[in-house]
């Protein structure tokens, strides 16, 4: 191999889910080693290459670039709960005390707005008095949908801390937004679309979800979070340990931080690929980059169909790359 692809190793790795997220059972990626280190490439397996090439450029980053000072080194985080049952969601916070903050996944396809009621219910219950809880809807509600649910399960924790992107456009989530009282954070409007700034400009959100791989790295994330003027939550896109060090690293550059982030995913994975994981302790993630734990990476090793299947999306994101030409920074 010749060129810039050439400074890389590549290692594909695969690893089951805990419980179903995002429709996933299992989750997939690729390590990129360079010369200052590992970086991790996973874009969800529903993105096309020319999405994924933003996702390649944090790789790229982590593994031949550097990332900026840390201001803090501890980032406080929040416990996700999947679209489960209300006693498997109690049970999901209660089995790791020490979160302040606790982060459900509602608006599930196939589900009511009385299941997210009850485990909203039972999340809050767990949690105490003194948490917060947040909602993520993944775009899955109408307005009228959105403001109905948001009374129901700001109800239902007594007091909701933020509802993230209620729904899919950022027209709706603006006009959420001016018929709620509770706050709206943007994540698909932010991390999926042309203009991530149509989110500001709208003043369709209160707080903004920010994912490195998605938005092209920490560099790249940094600048978007001082253009959009938005509190910032950093958000994980369900990567090992290698992969959320990059975001570890955006939450702990940050000037400020007011919220818990969303990087406590670890423990969503069965399994990592590094000896010492970046799982949260009472709440909070140590800021630090593990490396990769060559027994590991053999034991998380995917299958020669899926490594060749990655080996060709790489091909196809780097092709991108070479038409793009040089690094696309959304307009601010
Ligand atoms: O924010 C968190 O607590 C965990 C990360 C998380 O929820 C997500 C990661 C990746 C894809 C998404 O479906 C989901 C999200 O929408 O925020
Ligand atoms: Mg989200």
């Amino acid at each position: 191999m010749s060129g810039p692809e050439a400074a890389y190793d590549v290692f594909v790795w695969s690893l089951p889910m805990r419980a179903r997220f995002r429709g996933i059972d299992v989750r997939e990626g690729v390590l990129l080693r360079g010369a200052d280190g590992w970086g991790e490439w996973s874009p969800f397996l529903d993105y096309d290459a020319t999405v994924s090439e933003s996702w390649l450029r944090c790789a790229e980053e982590a593994a031949s670039g550097s990332w900026p000072t840390p201001v803090r080194d501890r980032i406080p985080v929040n416990v996700t709960v999947p679209a489960v049952g209300p006693e498997r969601a109690a049970e999901i916070v209660r089995v790791r005390p020490g979160f302040r903050t606790a982060k459900v996944k509602v608006a599930e396809p196939g589900q009511s707005l009385a299941d997210d009621e009850q485990r909203v219910a039972a999340v809050r219950d767990a949690l105490g008095p003194g948490g917060s809880v947040r909602v993520d809807a993944n775009g899955g509600w109408s307005v009228d949908e959105a403001v109905t649910a948001i009374a129901v399960l700001d109800r239902a924790a007594g007091g909701l801390e933020y509802v993230e992107q209620p729904c899919a456009s950022v027209e709706d989530l603006a006009a959420v937004r001016r018929r709620v009282d509770v706050p709206i954070a943007a994540d698909e409007s932010i991390r999926r679309a042309a203009d991530p700034y149509r989110v500001r400009d709208l003043e369709a959100a209160d707080i903004a979800v920010i994912k490195v791989q998605p938005l092209g790295g920490v560099a790249a994330c940094l600048r978007i979070a001082e253009d959009i003027g938005l509190p910032v939550v950093v958000s994980s896109a369900l990567e090992t340990s290698v992969g959320l060090a990059a975001g570890v690293a955006l939450a702990a550059a940050l000037p400020e931080l007011p919220y818990a982030c969303g990087l406590g995913t670890t423990t969503l994975l069965d399994g990592d690929v590094v000896a010492d994981p970046l799982t949260p302790d009472d709440g909070m993630l140590p800021v630090r980059r593990p490396v990769p734990d060559l027994g590991l990476l053999e034991a998380h090793r995917a299958s020669p169909e899926r490594w060749a299947a990655w080996a060709a999306r790489l091909a196809e994101a780097r092709r991108v790359r070479a038409v793009r030409g040089v690094r696309q920074d959304p307009a601010p």
